[in-house]
């Protein structure tokens, strides 16, 4: 079914491209190689480079990005998966748990893409996962390169933490 179409923000620029870590669940390989292809293909058009691991399932994403953004090593994160509604209640569980550590991480100042698909059927996933398609793993990487260039161009006009914190001090 055609819905509305959403507005998509310009690629933001970059002097120096970020590096970007992509933590993707193969669970559905299909779908997974899909919005795989489609974070790499933005990220590329970025000016960015990337680096892709992965873990067995959508829970197991915030976790790994949380470990890895303690090494300091990468600008930001792609978070990409598939979770296709089952017989139990464990869909909700993946489901949520898996948004809610990705957003928690994201309330820390950790610059994330969600490219997690929460669907009822494998067809749904894959229009979704399409890079001709949906390409929801380009809108992902594209988040994460937003977050990146909002985290650096506020830094680069001195509002980083430290210096807001300072600020509230003078009253
Ligand atoms: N059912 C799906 C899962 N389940 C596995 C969990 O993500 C996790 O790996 C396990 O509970 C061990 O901690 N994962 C998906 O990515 N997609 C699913 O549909
Ligand atoms: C999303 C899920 O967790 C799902 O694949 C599990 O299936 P079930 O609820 O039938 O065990």
């Amino acid at each position: 079914m055609a819905g509305p179409t959403h507005h998509v923000l310009a690629r933001p620029e970059f002097d120096e491209g970020p590096k970007i870590l992509i933590v993707v669940s193969p669970y559905y390989k299909d779908i997974a190689d899909n919005l795989v292809a489609g974070a790499m293909a933005e990220i590329e058009a970025a000016g960015g480079s990337y680096e892709v691991i992965e873990m067995p399932g959508a829970l197991e994403l915030p976790s790994a990005i949380g470990i890895a953004a303690r090494m300091g090593e990468y600008d930001g994160f792609v978070a990409l998966g598939c979770v296709i509604r089952g017989e139990t209640t464990h869909y909700d569980t993946v489901c949520n748990d898996s948004s809610r550590g990705l957003t928690l991480l994201g309330l820390q100042g950790i610059c994330i893409g969600n490219g997690i698909l929460t669907v009822e059927n494998y067809e749904q996933a894959a229009v979704r996962a399409d890079p001709q398609g949906q390409n929801k793993g380009g809108g992902a990487a594209a988040a994460a390169l937003h977050l990146v260039a909002l985290s650096r161009n506020l830094k680069e006009q001195g509002k980083g933490l430290g210096f807001t914190a300072d600020r509230l001090g003078e009253g």
